[in-house]
């Protein structure tokens, strides 16, 4: 594998969001005043009800979305648009149905922003992301022929190519059966700790967080207010935490009775 380039210098965050206020037209803000970080290659989950602005939050700290007020900084520096260190995967891979797995995952350098290449290096980047994913024997298959799990491989090499420093992942795995689904995140630790990334996971489901995250983030609003963090768990479980079902079942009761008392 190539040598992925430092992140960031010592002591900078991946991703500082302060004071973030976003209200789409005309309708009162989904969130107001609401800070979070994301320290290098650190995993963090956020959870929270449906409709309390997760992906709203998530469009407007990769620059997505400009929020009316606060400020982003990612890696340091204001971020304002869609930064190449910086790569989103979503619950449904959208491939180019016309480009083959190799294209599909190559299209990751084309996006704005990205640093022009040279061939050679491109090429090598497009093979180490699909080494990494194990798909290396599929570079020539089209989406068509890629199951689900196989799509979403793509998708997670075709953000891996840009050796981000932070990968923003919003419900990436929902749409799979449960043996993908455990398979996909285990993926995910392993190459995020060996690309030495940082992630955001939104997600639904309680039981993922705890598997994947090293700090969760619960988002909710009361009383139909602006969405805040209103609690957060660092995950101590040792890893791998298959098997550890215990302290997962503690935890997981935990954030479900914070989850609940928001929705009484
Ligand atoms: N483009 C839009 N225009 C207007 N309102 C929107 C738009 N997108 C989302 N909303 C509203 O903003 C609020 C937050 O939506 P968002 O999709 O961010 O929530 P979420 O927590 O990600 O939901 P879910 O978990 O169900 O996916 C909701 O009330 C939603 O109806």
């Amino acid at each position: 594998m190539n040598a992925v380039p430092p992140h960031s210098g010592p002591g900078v965050l991946t991703l500082q969001a302060q004071g973030l206020r976003f209200a789409y037209p005309g309708q009162a803000p989904v969130f107001s005043d609401l800070s979070l970080q994301v320290r290098p290659g650190e995993i963090v989950a956020l959870l929270g009800g449906s409709g309390c602005g997760k992906s709203t939050l998530l469009r407007g700290l990769s620059g997505l979305a400009a929020p009316q007020a606060g400020e982003v900084r990612f890696l340091g520096a204001p971020l304002t648009r869609p930064h190449p260190r910086a790569a989103l995967i979503f619950q449904h891979a959208s491939l180019l149905p016309w480009r083959d797995t190799r294209s599909n995952v190559a299209f990751g350098l084309d996006f704005k922003r990205q640093p022009r290449l040279d061939a050679g290096v491109r090429q090598r980047r497009v093979a180490d992301a699909l080494e990494a994913v194990g798909l290396a024997d599929r570079a020539r298959s089209y989406p068509a022929q890629l199951s689900g799990g196989q799509a979403q491989r793509v998708a997670l090499a075709r953000a891996l190519v840009r050796q981000p420093a932070l990968l923003f992942a919003d419900e990436p795995f929902a749409a799979l059966d449960a043996i993908t689904r455990a398979q996909m995140q285990r993926l995910l630790i392993a190459l995020v700790h060996r690309w030495q990334a940082a992630v955001l996971l939104v997600t639904h489901d309680i039981d993922e967080a705890i598997v994947v995250a090293d700090r969760i983030l619960l988002m909710g609003c009361e009383a139909d207010g602006p969405a805040r963090i209103v609690q957060e768990w660092p995950v101590a479980i040792e890893r791998p935490r298959e098997g550890r079902a215990r302290a997962a079942a503690e935890l997981h009761f935990e954030i479900l009775t914070a989850l609940q008392s928001l929705h009484a």
